[in-house]
């Protein structure tokens, strides 16, 4: 996650000023800028603020839960001081070569928003009137189970398609991709691709969409997920990883067969005109398990449509067959847990998601219940020929 939240640009608390800005007059807080403790005890009726609208190198949710924990004099400081105080807590625990990935990862988004003149800076900040279609609005606006259903299908089990983006929206988003690709062209700027296994297309996070595309998570994903994704984490989606990807000529083919870094995800096509880059799914798969057959039922092939999303599990094996002939281009947001990864290291079994673990578990169950039927039988036998049986 991005460094450059609000609190960043801030006078930090050992520099106090005036007091007229942003900075703290109050000679107290000047202390808090030294290495802080968490109090053993949580103050438990403590209502946490909330931290979701700032952007953060840690969780929100990590900044909410630990405020119980804090000392009474941070407790009752402004948001920014606490969040400086929590940072430097959770700074000790990042180990010194990931707090140097995340420094450099600053300063390269950094670059790109200082040297990169966007096209349509309208669209780097939410307008959900202007993105969304009504229909989809209304159904998130109404937030329940109900109201989705009613504007989406679900093609197979776990996957839902629904029409979201409004074609203007998508115009822009397409043109301001296209935008980019040629300052990087013109500039020889070396840019980061979204995955290892793309060679186009852009991750908006560092083009600065980093904020907007927190809020369309929080907003407009994680209801929805919520309800359908609950058991992955659905209901605490915390982080996002957003890109664009790009198929045809001189741009990728097609995408091998894989499972996203997420917990859900989201996947938009924006256009333009195209023909192939079908979707095909075939199960979803826990870590150990990825490499196993599809089972009949789990064949599952989609055709992308402009506008239009898929929201999927991120373990969901999937890939995109070649884009034939024109271009596509298709959004892309990878919502994670960091609630539901630290879940998962300490629960074995997987069989409420994972479909080779469910085959499995049913196999056992009915092995043992043939097995208990045999010894009955058994036991029938005996009695019959006149054994008693205890
Ligand atoms: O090209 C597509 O529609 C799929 C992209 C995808 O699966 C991914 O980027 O993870
Ligand atoms: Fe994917």
């Amino acid at each position: 996650m991005s460094q450059n939240g609000p609190w960043d640009r801030r006078t930090q608390p050992n520099t106090p000023t005036d007091g007229k800005g942003d900075g703290f007059v109050n000679s107290n807080w000047a202390t808090l800028s030294e290495p802080g403790k968490l109090c053993v005890n949580p103050k438990i009726d403590h209502k946490p603020e909330s931290y979701d609208d700032l952007q953060l190198e840690f969780s929100p949710l990590l900044f909410s839960s630990l405020e119980a924990y804090l000392p009474l004099q941070v407790l009752n400081a402004p948001r920014d001081v606490k969040v400086h105080f929590m940072k430097n807590i959770l700074f000790r625990y990042l180990p010194e070569t990931e707090r140097a990935r995340v420094q450099r990862h600053k300063d390269y988004k950094q670059k790109i928003i200082l040297n990169y003149p966007p096209l349509y800076k309208e669209i780097y900040t939410m307008q959900a009137e202007k993105f969304f279609t009504p229909s989809f609005l209304k159904a998130v606006r109404d937030n329940t189970e109900e109201s989705f259903r009613s504007v989406m299908a679900e093609p197979s089990p776990g996957i839902y398609t629904f029409e979201m983006l409004q074609p203007q929206f998508c115009e822009m988003l397409v043109s301001e991709v296209d935008h980019f690709e040629r300052w990087v062209h013109e500039t020889k700027f070396r840019i980061m691709r979204p995955n290892t296994m793309n060679q186009y297309g852009a991750v908006l996070d560092d083009l600065g969409m980093e904020s907007m595309l927190d809020k369309f998570m929080n907003d407009y994903i994680r209801p929805i997920s919520r309800v359908f994704f609950a058991g992955v984490g659905g209901s605490t989606l915390d982080s996002h990883h957003g890109f664009v990807v790009e198929y045809g000529i001189h741009r990728d083919v097609e995408l091998g067969f894989h499972v996203d870094d997420s917990e859900v995800t989201l996947n938009i096509c924006l256009g333009n005109q195209f023909s192939g880059g079908e979707l095909f799914f075939r199960g979803v798969r826990c870590d150990a398990h990825v490499n196993t057959e599809s089972q009949p039922e789990e064949i599952f092939d989609y055709c992308h449509v402009p506008g239009h999303a898929v929201l999927h599990n991120g373990r969901h094996r999937h890939g995109a067959r070649a884009t034939t002939s024109g271009q596509r281009i298709n959004l892309i947001i990878w919502c994670r847990s960091t609630v539901f990864r630290e879940m998962k290291k300490y629960l074995r079994d997987s069989s409420s998601w994972c479909g080779e673990c469910r085959r499995q578990k049913k196999e056992r169950e009915r092995l043992s219940i043939a097995a208990t039927k045999q010894v009955s039988y058994h036991a029938f036998d005996l009695q019959a020929i006149g054994y008693s049986v205890l």
